[in-house]
């Protein structure tokens, strides 16, 4: 059989693979096709249409390349007289889109479509993943008229059937065209977006239609602006609508629908509007450009190469949200606390998560965040949230990140882009330095002990706010940020089962272990011992006990030794007493502890023993000498006169400036009184005024003692004699000193102490390239 009498299967090779991109090009060109004609038959495009047909024409690819979709273009043909059934079946099976071919002038072969073809394409085929089919009437020029309404009802009958046209393989009419609108059949099939029985479009592709429309609507006001609009049109389309053709399109949508659009643009009524109107007049490729560029694949299902990015996470390394991915989820928070409460209640928190396929954050949630009185998540509970999933199971991260759009809202290749993998936490150790920011805590204690309580009480609650929480809505996590050193970090708790047998592999992976006891239970305290001493004894993991229930009246540990006199054996830091048993919220220290512990675990003998003989206690005593406080004391009379900062502001820069009426100009007045140079600032601008002066003063009440840097350069002033100071050498050297001497624990230069601390020239000979002294020097402030 020939193009003329049978049917081809086109093979849209590779389809699957270009498919699976989740931003395929919006659509096929007429052109390219036209371009590829001289390769699409062996005859049809010859000089002359050859005299006798052969049954079957040789397999013909259409190449990739030439096409802008990148999609190569298999064709097939089929003979009954020369080919087996089970072959045809193979060839149906293997199709993406299929052709029937029938002779416009010939009555019989329009009926074999119905009662041979579309039967036996449809018994081979699954109804739920139908091969979209072309009716091509062949032969046009045989015929002065097109007989078009003969197979109207066909198409009627047969939704599977994309479309029809009509062609002459003689003369060339039409051919180009039957593979364009093959290959659109199966780069953009009508199947899954429109029901044309119904004539609506299916209850997926409203689904989908909606999803894209809440992301887009930014500041959900369920309204999408000339501005979102825009937005829309340039993230999908790569270039914005010309304000003329906005408001032909909300034209349309008014004249025929007017609810679709309102003052401030178009509503969700009008967008579903516009994509039935697009799929109507032929025009879904225009839809599926919006869906594939949103992630949806042929079944309107979000993707999982959009959804699952690769990203690499070496081992050893951990996984956290970066700023970029911060302020996003922050514009999530804000775009849904429409009460602006600073906390989302439980309708705001559903309509969050709306663009999900599921609700993703079950009631424990809000055991495992901080919320407000109501038990609603707040801003930082909020984000807590995400920093947990992000660090537990970063997939499931992706994936949340992938339904809210984030790649598309923050025009970012993937939301592999939202992710921080740390570096490995040997290297950290090594270093004695981490940029991580979120840290694992495991929390070990007996049956009864206290660990829920205690997880509970790192989110703010005392026991009487504990005793209203169901059992069922328990967590066995709890996450908050914390400050060490005034950095932000997040501690995340994880309580561990209590039974020793059960406990696994993971559940000795952490960076900072907290062992808890009960102080009112005599036998709690052996459980901690059996940890430690099975699990962590030889392990670098900084260790911390709790002594819970402090409240309560203590007993006496069932144990060889006390628990302070474990913990000094063990060079573990002495039990902290915790009772979240208070009137208000308690106490945050020990999280405090728990998360600097983490954070610097190679400081890991800090606070640990009072013997006053070992390395430790001689490197503490050192720290805490007068010798030493006599030095930072010096440094801050030197540099701080007053302890606030303050910032002169030099207001209306854009008007002429007068002399000011002082017996010194602001300049010199500034750097008498140390304090930075006076700031131009104007609010008679065209765009946003600056906002440099604010961070400016952010900075300063961040970091008040860093109040004199980068005001002077004089090298006269206080305060460019103390910069001076601050960078010279001699004070590098002390910090290097500090650092040789607790860190690298010379007993030697213990045993000689009087020696070394005599010998104050070579002391400070040495030089460092580190950074700040006080850095440094905070770390050790007793
Ligand atoms: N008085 C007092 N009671 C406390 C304190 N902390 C916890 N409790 C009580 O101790 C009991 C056990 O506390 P949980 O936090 O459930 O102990 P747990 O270790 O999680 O227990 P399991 O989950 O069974 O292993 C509860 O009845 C708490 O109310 C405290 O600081 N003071």
């Amino acid at each position: 059989m020939t193009l003329i009498s049978g049917f081809l299967a086109a093979n849209v090779r590779d389809f699957k693979q270009t498919n699976s991109s989740p931003r395929p090009t919006e659509q096929l060109l007429h052109a390219d096709l036209i371009s590829v004609q001289p390769g699409f038959s062996l005859y049809q495009l010859s000089e002359e249409f050859p005299a006798v047909v052969p049954y079957k024409v040789e397999e013909i690819t259409i190449p990739a390349d030439v096409t802008p979709e990148r999609v190569p273009t298999h064709i097939v043909d089929y003979s009954e007289a020369e080919q087996t059934d089970e072959q045809l079946d193979q060839e149906i099976s293997k199709a993406n889109v299929i052709c029937i071919v029938y002779a416009v002038n010939n009555r019989k072969s329009l009926e074999k479509v119905t009662s041979h073809w579309i039967p036996l394409i449809n018994e081979r085929t699954d109804k739920d993943s139908r091969v979209p089919l072309i009716l091509v009437g062949n032969k046009s020029d045989l015929v002065e008229q097109s007989s078009m309404e003969n197979v109207l009802h066909i198409m009627n009958k047969y939704t599977e059937i994309e479309t029809c046209v009509e062609c002459s393989a003689k003369n060339l009419k039409n051919i180009s065209e039957m593979f364009y609108y093959a290959q659109k059949a199966v780069l953009h099939p009508t199947g899954p977006l429109y029901c044309p029985e119904g004539k609506q479009m299916k209850p997926a592709c409203v689904r989908a239609l909606t999803r894209i429309f809440r992301i887009s609507d930014l500041d959900n006001n369920s309204i999408l602006s000339d501005a979102e609009l825009n937005f829309f049109q340039r993230v999908c389309f790569s270039s914005p609508l010309a304000p003329q053709a906005l408001e032909d399109v909300k034209k349309v949508v008014k004249k025929n629908m007017p609810d679709g659009v309102c003052e401030d643009g178009l509503t969700l009524q009008g967008f579903l509007f516009l994509h039935s109107l697009f799929i109507q007049r032929g025009r879904h490729e225009t839809t599926w450009a919006v869906l594939r560029h949103f992630g949806y694949d042929n079944d309107l299902e979000l993707h999982q190469d959009y959804l699952f990015p690769p990203l690499k996470i070496p081992a050893d390394c951990s996984t956290e949200l970066n700023h970029n991915a911060s302020l996003f989820l922050q514009s999530v928070f804000d775009k849904h606390d429409k009460d602006q409460d600073g906390a989302l209640n439980p309708s705001e928190l559903k309509e969050v998560f709306d663009v999900f396929p599921y609700m993703p954050w079950g009631p424990d949630v809000n055991n495992t965040v901080c919320t407000n009185d109501h038990g609603w998540i707040t801003y930082q509970g909020f984000i807590s949230q995400w920093m947990l999933t992000t660090y537990l199971d970063v997939q499931r991260c992706l994936e949340y990140l992938g339904y809210l759009g984030y790649s598309i809202v923050a025009e970012q290749e993937s939301q592999a882009a939202a992710i921080t993998v740390t570096r490995s936490k040997c290297v950290d150790l090594q270093q004695k330095q981490t940029q991580r920011c979120v840290f694992l805590c495991n929390v070990f204690g007996s049956s009864g002990s206290g660990k829920s309580s205690f997880l509970q009480a790192f989110i703010g609650r005392n026991l009487n706010h504990q005793k209203t929480i169901r059992d069922e809505h328990k967590s066995h996590y709890a996450i908050n940020a914390v400050h060490v050193y005034g950095q932000e970090k997040y501690l995340l708790l994880h309580e561990i089962c209590s039974d020793l047998d059960f406990l696994s592999e993971s559940d000795l992976c952490c960076d900072v272990v907290c062992l808890i006891y009960d102080v009112s239970d005599p036998d709690s305290f052996d459980y901690c011992v059996r940890v430690f001493m099975q699990c962590f004894v030889d392990s670098k993991l900084p260790c911390l006990m709790v002594a819970m229930k402090s409240d309560l009246q203590e007993e006496k540990q069932q144990h060889d030794v006390t628990p302070l006199e474990f913990c000094r054996t063990h060079v573990v830091p002495p039990p902290q007493a915790y009772s979240v048993n208070t009137v208000t919220t308690p106490s945050r220290d020990v999280f405090i502890k728990l998360a600097t512990m983490a954070t610097y675990p190679h400081l890991r003998l800090r606070c640990m023993c009072t013997c006053n003989r070992c390395t430790f206690c001689l490197c503490q005593n050192f720290l805490n000498s007068e010798v030493l406080h006599a030095v930072k004391a010096k440094l801050y009379t030197l540099v701080f006169s007053s302890k606030l900062p303050c910032l002169m502001v030099a207001m209306k820069s854009d008007l002429q400036e007068e002399k000011q009426q002082h017996d010194v100009t602001p300049l010199e007045f500034c750097r008498t009184h140390v304090v930075p140079p006076p700031q131009a600032y104007s609010v008679n601008t065209v765009t946003t005024p600056s906002r440099d002066v604010f961070i400016k003063l952010a900075t300063m009440a961040t970091y008040p003692h860093l109040r004199l840097r980068c005001m002077c350069t004089c090298n006269r002033c206080t305060f460019c004699l103390c910069q001076n100071f601050l960078n010279s050498e001699v004070l590098h050297a002390v910090k290097a000193k500090l650092y040789t001497l607790v860190f690298s624990r010379f007993s030697s230069f213990f045993s000689s102490s009087s020696s070394s601390f005599s010998s104050s020239s070579s002391f400070f000979s040495s030089s460092s390239s580190s950074s700040s002294f006080f850095s440094s020097s905070t770390l050790f402030c007793p």
